[in-house]
């Protein structure tokens, strides 16, 4: 294998993992030697050729294999080649105050007065107000969860502008865990472990965004551990989201979940109707004055929050298309032009049914109660039932059948795939079992 081909296996790699991934993990990498089926790469610090070595090396030897490398096995040595010198004059030992924070911008638009509060996030926003008058800690951390799209971070920057326009002296570092275990591997390999914890410490107020994405990552897990206790001591506030509670993330450590479980956590919940179409409507004022002269018709706000329910991230970027089209072709913003421009979001936001709908019109279907669908009983009037149930939810569900075994009190993978399969054998022979399911999957799918 010529360095060459290397190169071109490279560039699978970041189509594979994406740039950022690339940039962190393989990109430092040299490859040595290939010779007996073994790759041979050489790995500036034992962390990122362990990280490497644990994470990606499946994929390595895959993209070496298809570019018809013989290889078996990868390995890693350590040189520390990307090392800068060693630092000759002694560092400061403390940063000093007015040196800038290793954070991530923040974006302009993300304040207190462009998000839009309604049921289904009030009490994330008022914890997030209160967060941001700054004063005594009252809870710390501040932890906020929800779905993709719901706002996390914009409030997360409200709060850091808020305070640094209330107190610009306040060090408010804000950003990604991501960028957290970047910096962090940074410092290692650049050994400057010592700069980065007291960077991290000397902060008055952390954000970390997205902290699920630490899970199973265990140096950064203790490093973050550490950073969050000691700021915890020192009474700073810290300000944590992620896309879940604190609970559900897989793969943190114990001690981290208890400790993010300390302070105030609050969810974000998905919007309804009345959160979405304030959304828009104070999106479209915006883009009203921006421009002018473009007429929007009434309904077609109302039609968009009913049918975009999936996160505001798509909402947004629906109006932002609708508004753009509409002044390309000096049209006034119809329904129509709203359907015909939108038709492949329409489309992707249809409602996604659910297991549980399904066990309801089954149960309604053949008279048996909801309970049942659900409990232990193996009287066939309600297994046969139960079974179509579990066999409808795996044909119009992207659910796995763990997932929906889950949902069927906590059955067994296997359990789910016997009733599926009775169901698939049954629909050969009996016309009354196939009519029902015909009339279920109509009813269900509208
Ligand atoms: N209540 C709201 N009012 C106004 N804009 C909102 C609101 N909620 C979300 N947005 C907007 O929706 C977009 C997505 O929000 P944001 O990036 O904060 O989501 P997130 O919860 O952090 O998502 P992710 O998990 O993908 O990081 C942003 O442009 C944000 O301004």
């Amino acid at each position: 294998m010529t360095q060459e081909t290397w190169g071109q296996v490279r560039e699978k790699l970041v189509a594979r993992l994406g740039r950022h991934n690339y940039t962190s993990w393989i990109e430092p990498l040299k490859l040595s030697t290939l010779a007996e089926g073994v790759a041979q790469f050489e790995a500036p610090s034992s962390f990122i050729g362990n990280w490497v070595s644990r994470n990606y090396t499946d994929q390595i030897l895959n993209e070496l294999r298809a570019s018809g490398a013989e290889v078996s096995r990868v390995e890693f040595t350590v040189t520390g080649f990307a090392q800068p010198e060693p630092k000759k004059a002694a560092k400061p030992a403390a940063p000093k105050r007015e040196e800038a924070l290793p954070g991530a911008p923040l974006d302009s638009r993300f304040t207190f007065d462009t998000f839009v509060v309604g049921k289904p996030n009030e009490l994330a926003h008022a914890a997030a107000r209160r967060v941001a008058e700054g004063g005594p800690v009252t809870f710390n951390p501040l932890f906020l969860y929800g779905g993709v799209g719901l706002g996390k971070t914009h409030l997360m920057h409200a709060i850091a502008h808020e305070l640094t326009a209330r107190s610009p002296e306040l060090r408010v570092l804000y950003l990604s865990a991501e960028q957290f275990m970047y910096r962090f591997v940074q410092a290692l390999r650049e050994k400057q472990i010592m700069d980065f914890k007291e960077i991290f410490r000397s902060v008055d107020v952390l954000m970390v965004d997205d902290v699920q994405f630490i899970a199973g990552k265990d140096s950064t897990q203790e490093e973050f551990f550490h950073t969050f206790n000691a700021l915890v001591d020192q009474n700073k506030q810290i300000v944590i989201s992620a896309d879940r509670a604190p609970g559900e993330i897989k793969d943190l450590e114990e001690r981290i979940k208890s400790r993010l479980q300390c302070g105030l956590v609050v969810d974000l919940h998905p919007t309804d109707y009345e959160l979405r179409l304030g959304i828009l409507q104070t999106k479209a004022e915006g883009y009203r004055s921006q421009y002018r002269g473009l007429q929007i018709a009434s309904g077609v706000l109302e039609f968009l929050a009913h049918r975009i329910t999936t996160n505001v991230r798509v909402l947004e970027g629906a109006l932002t298309r609708l508004f753009a089209f509409a002044s390309l072709v000096g049209r006034e913003i119809t329904l129509e032009l709203a359907q015909d421009c939108l038709a492949d979001i329409l489309r992707a936001s249809d409602r996604k049914l659910t297991v549980e709908e399904i066990q309801r019109k089954v149960a309604e279907h053949y008279n048996i109660r909801l309970s049942d669908m659900i409990g232990p009983k193996r009287l066939r009037n309600i297994a046969r039932p139960r079974q179509v149930a579990m066999y409808l939810a795996k044909h119009l569900t992207s659910r796995s059948l763990p997932e929906i075994g889950r949902r069927f009190g906590g059955r067994d993978h296997t359990t789910i795939m016997h009733g599926v399969k009775k169901i698939e054998e049954l629909i050969m022979t009996d016309s009354q079992l196939n009519d029902d399911l015909q009339l279920l999957k109509r009813l269900l799918q509208g």
